[in-house]
């Protein structure tokens, strides 16, 4: 029956396809020439209107003015029926003010004001969008870069399919046996991409696209990831697939709709310009990374933001008791009860909390809560109630009570901290709502930027239209955002403000430009277009003068006794971590960088700053560029900080079930818990290995206590010190390429030239290369991650592709020799993630793409052994060079673990460590302790296959 259907369609579609992009080629051209003619149109309306719009500012501003002088009192707030309002007295403002108003007043027909935005908020909740939307509306540069989004956007369209096909395995869900080979035609696909094919889609794979897509299972699978977070795809998945056709013809041009819902995820912040009625605006828009909480650390000092805007998707509040309530699929809802589902409206919530201790917070003037996806939620919830996730809702089905509900919940934290906010519900998809919106908004921060003496020349170096302006004007550009106000400077210069980006002054000329009569008076209450919340901004004129001098450096965290325990929580190893590792980082850049005799890829330059400075200027360009950086990859010097501990969850009980599924097959891996001796070390190790909730198990272990042992065949002079080799890999794709590796990179390293003149961190890239070799050789599909560990001595040497990491667990010198002993993890490898920026950036400066934070939407590393299609030929977008550190162990290292993603992905470093030395401490063996850490993370949800190698040192 299936196979009915999809064959009738199969006979149906060859031609079609065709003519329908003949027509659609035809069509883009006349939209784009249409297109054209009306953006010229409205340049010359928009230049006709000028003048009138200056006059009518200025009347407005100075009427502005009066209204607030008159209203100071007034400012009572009326966010949600909360008396404890964070009315910070606009008189006492105004009146410290009064001079700067008064000197303000004649300044404002010749200045302009300015501000800078902060936007954050939970992954995927549309700050991106937020921050598309405005830069088309309001925007000073062209947003367009078709290029760019017509790349993005099919490696969207192919991703999000991929992603479907990946999610229907992960669901153990068969698709049709014709569409299981299409899905083989199409997972060949993404290396097309890498061979410079772009923009030109093999046109007869469109179709397999296609009836993948409305394959049933493929169907069920996209109605499961609306709800469920596991299987969530990013972006607009529908909207993807149904302009697949559209967007695989070789003559698409991306529309603005098409641009606005590409999904990017970038972790670099993003900053864009736009100016609202001659208020200037920079615009920094976290993203990805940077918009975990841990990393909002520091973010005031970089870029000094005036206000916040805090994105929440409304949309994101399942939680698992209603996937489990939900019968749509039986198969499905079988499926989602073996995994957690997380619910990103709580965790955005608690991002948020931790937000309010920040530094960014205490020290940004008012927070915008904008509550976004308003289409979908009034939607969802009519269907799934939102008591699954706020037990105490009581509202039903009414949106409007849902919506006021939610925002309640994130402005009680600001109530509490006498924080201004507003709120705003908004479908930030739709250009209308967005504009009707932020009208208000940014009507309320001008008055505010101008109040507080925000004014700033256009600085000459913008190279948006607007810089032109004022040749006197480079005196003040160093400093963007100060009070510095130059009377009469701009005088004439009014006829040059041209925005580039008329688009917003189109439709709406009567209502937009400058002339609405907006019922915004800073700080009246605003009513949100969608009539839900009745909201209001406190005013935030406090007399802190430090807020209207931003040149003057930020005060330290000491001011901030609130702040300082919240952040140090937050990095609980930032400095012990620098301090203690310091003999791994002194060892590893003697070895990578100080002794860098040997050529080319050995070089392991810094790792630049994560986050990048601020642009000095306020420039419009979408992303700050990132430093200066060498081009070979990326080679840290730390071991990466061990990440701090997530939510607060505190780690379950281990159960006493033992591993389904014990993997078994390294050469001495029977014997489970070898003790060995290692010069004064005693070694004890052992593995667990679940093979958990995948179909297969295709990670592999080595656990050689006694490697010269293990490879007879060596040849080169004798070894004094024992050797030992550890190693996890974690195969993808199939089992062959870690099967391959489990007996043969130590082979390699015994044999190679260097392990022979004991030079063993060449050896090990040499070891890793030559398997490398083997694996492409023997391995048609698959792939494999890796981490290894040699001891020689009390020397140990690890080496890692791809995200299998090893931690060493030292003890930290204690104050009290009597306290208790405190273990600290200590990182010795890195992840090599396609969405880690460096390897971004190399997979992208060979012409490679990363999607979804996948190498062609695909692969998940970007290094590793195997995986074939992705080294062939001169660019190598996969590679195998190892992240590599050298230690001296001492008596304080205690024990070491190696694991694949399937433990780190749920499990901490230093809870790991916990964990191990707990355990140790009862008595149990490596051998228990790994099995039952593995056992740990499966019961913590994780959906991968799960090995763990822990190697306890035992100081004679
Ligand atoms: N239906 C609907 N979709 C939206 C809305 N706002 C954003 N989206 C879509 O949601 C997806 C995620 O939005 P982004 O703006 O990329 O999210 P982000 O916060 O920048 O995400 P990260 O960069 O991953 O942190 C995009 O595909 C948007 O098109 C909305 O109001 N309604
Ligand atoms: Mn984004
Ligand atoms: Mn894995």
């Amino acid at each position: 029956m299936k196979k009915m259907l999809f064959m009738n369609k199969k006979d149906k579609k060859e031609e079609p396809t065709s003519s329908v992009h003949s027509n659609l080629a035809q069509q883009h051209q006349l939209a784009q020439q249409q297109y054209q003619l009306q953006q010229q149109q409205l340049q010359l309306q928009y230049q006709q209107h000028q003048q009138q719009l200056q006059l009518q500012q200025q009347q407005k501003q100075n009427e502005q003015n009066l209204a607030q002088l008159s209203t100071s009192t007034s400012s009572t707030l009326s966010s949600n029926n909360n008396n404890n309002t964070s009315t910070t007295s606009i008189s006492s403002v105004s009146s410290s003010n009064n001079t700067t108003a008064g000197a303000i007043a004649p300044i404002l027909k010749v200045h302009d004001f300015c501000g800078t935005i902060m936007i954050l908020g939970h992954t995927e909740s549309g700050k991106t969008t937020l921050q598309r939307q405005l830069e088309f509306i309001y925007g000073v540069t062209d947003p367009t870069d078709a290029k760019h989004y017509q790349r993005l956007i099919y490696g969207n369209t192919l991703a999000t399919l991929i992603r479907f096909i990946e999610n229907s395995e992960r669901l153990n869900i068969t698709l049709s046996p014709d569409n299981l080979a299409r899905v083989k035609r199409i997972q060949s696909q993404p290396i097309e991409l890498a061979r410079n094919r772009l923009p030109r889609f093999p046109l007869k794979l469109g179709w397999d696209c296609k009836c993948i897509w409305e394959d049933k299972v493929i169907q069920s699978v996209y109605t499961h990831s609306k709800v469920c977070s596991e299987i969530r795809t990013p972006g607009r998945p529908k909207y993807y697939m149904d302009r697949m056709f559209k967007v695989f013809d070789p003559s698409y041009s991306p529309t603005e709709m098409d641009i606005i819902s590409a999904y990017d995820q970038k972790d670099t912040i993003q900053s864009s310009t736009i100016i609202h009625k001659r208020f200037k605006v920079d615009l920094f828009g976290c993203s990805g990374k940077q918009s975990s909480p841990k990393n909002w650390v520091g973010l005031h000092q970089n870029y000094k933001p005036n206000y916040l805007f805090y994105v929440v998707a409304l949309k994101d509040y399942f939680s698992d008791h209603l996937v489990a309530s939900q019968n749509t699929d039986p198969v499905i809802v079988d499926m989602c009860a073996n995994h957690i589902h997380r619910n990103l409206l709580l965790e955005s919530l608690n991002s948020f909390e931790t937000l309010t201790k920040s530094e960014l917070f205490e020290k940004s003037l008012a927070i915008y809560l904008i509550f976004n996806t308003s289409d979908i939620f009034y939607e969802n919830i009519k269907q799934y109630d939102l008591k699954s996730c706020f037990s105490d809702y009581e509202g039903g089905d009414d949106p409007e009570k849902a919506v006021s509900f939610i925002s309640n919940k994130f402005t009680k934290l600001l109530q509490v901290k006498d924080k201004p906010y507003k709120s705003h519900i908004v479908n930030l998809l739709d250009k209308s709502n967005v504009r009707e919106e932020f009208e208000g908004i940014f009507d309320s921060l001008k008055i505010d930027a101008e109040k507080r003496g925000f004014t700033t020349p256009y600085n000459q170096s913008n190279s948006s239209p607007v810089s032109s302006i004022g040749s006197n004007s480079s005196r003040n550009s160093r400093i963007p955002n100060t009070s510095v106000s130059i009377p009469g400077l701009y005088s004439n210069d009014n006829d040059n403000i041209r925005i580039k980006n008329v688009n917003n002054t189109n439709n709406n000329n009567n209502n937009n430009n400058n002339t609405t009569t907006t019922t915004t008076t800073f700080p009246s209450s605003v009513i949100s277009t969608t009539g839900s919340i009745s909201n209001s901004m406190a005013s935030a004129m406090d007399t802190d003068s430090s807020y209207s001098n931003e040149s003057s450096p930020t005060s330290s965290l000491s001011s901030l006794p609130g702040a300082i325990t919240t952040i140090a929580a937050l990095q609980p190893n930032t400095d012990t971590a620098t301090n203690t590792t310091a003999t791994v980082v002194t060892n590893s850049q003697e070895k990578t960088i100080g002794k860098n005799t040997k050529p080319s890829k050995d070089t392991k330059p810094p790792k630049p700053p994560k986050d990048p400075k601020p642009p000095k200027e306020p420039k419009p360009p979408k992303e700050p560029k990132p430093p200066k950086e060498p081009k070979l990859p990326k080679e840290p010097k730390l071991p990466k900080e061990p990440k701090p501990p997530k939510e607060p969850k505190p780690p379950k009980p281990p159960k006493e079930k033992k591993s389904s599924k014990v993997d078994g097959a390294a050469e001495d891996k029977g014997k489970k818990n070898g003790a060995d001796s290692c010069g004064k070390i005693k070694l004890e190790s052992g593995f667990g290995s679940l093979q958990g909730r995948r179909k297969n198990m295709e990670d592999t272990h080595v656990m050689l206590n006694n490697l010269m042992e293990a490879v007879p065949s060596y040849n080169g002079p004798p070894k004094e010190m024992p050797i030992s080799y550890f190693a996890v890999y974690d195969g993808h794709g199939g089992t062959e390429t870690s099967a391959l590796l489990e007996p043969t990179v130590h082979k390699c390293l015994v044999n190679s030239q260097s392990f022979k003149d004991s030079d063993y961190d060449q050896a090990f890239r040499d070891a890793y290369a030559e398997s490398d070799d083997i694996v492409i050789q023997k391995c048609e599909k698959s792939g494999s991650t890796g981490v290894s560990a040699l001891l020689v001595g009390n020397k140990l040497y690890t080496a890692n592709v791809g995200d299998s990491e090893i931690v060493l667990a030292r003890v930290q010198p204690s104050p009290n020799p009597k306290g208790p002993v405190n273990y600290e993890p200590i990182l010795l490898s890195y992840k090599h993630l396609a969405s880690d920026d460096q390897e971004k950036k190399r997979v992208t400066e060979l012409g490679g793409m990363i999607i979804f934070n996948r190498l062609f939407g695909s692969l998940a590393v970007s290094r590793s052994f195997g995986d074939k299609e992705y080294k062939e030929g001169e660019k190598k977008f996969c590679v195998s060079d190892p992240y590599q550190t050298t230690t001296d162990l001492t008596p304080r290292d205690h024990f070491f673990i190696l694991a694949c993603d399937g433990l780190w992905d749920k499990v901490e470093y230093g809870e790991a460590v916990q964990f191990v030395q707990r355990n140790i401490k009862l008595g149990k063996s490596a051998t228990e302790i790994s099995e039952l850490l593995a056992q740990d993370s499966f019961d913590r949800g994780s959906g991968d296959n799960i090995t763990v190698v822990v190697v306890i040192l035992n100081w004679g």
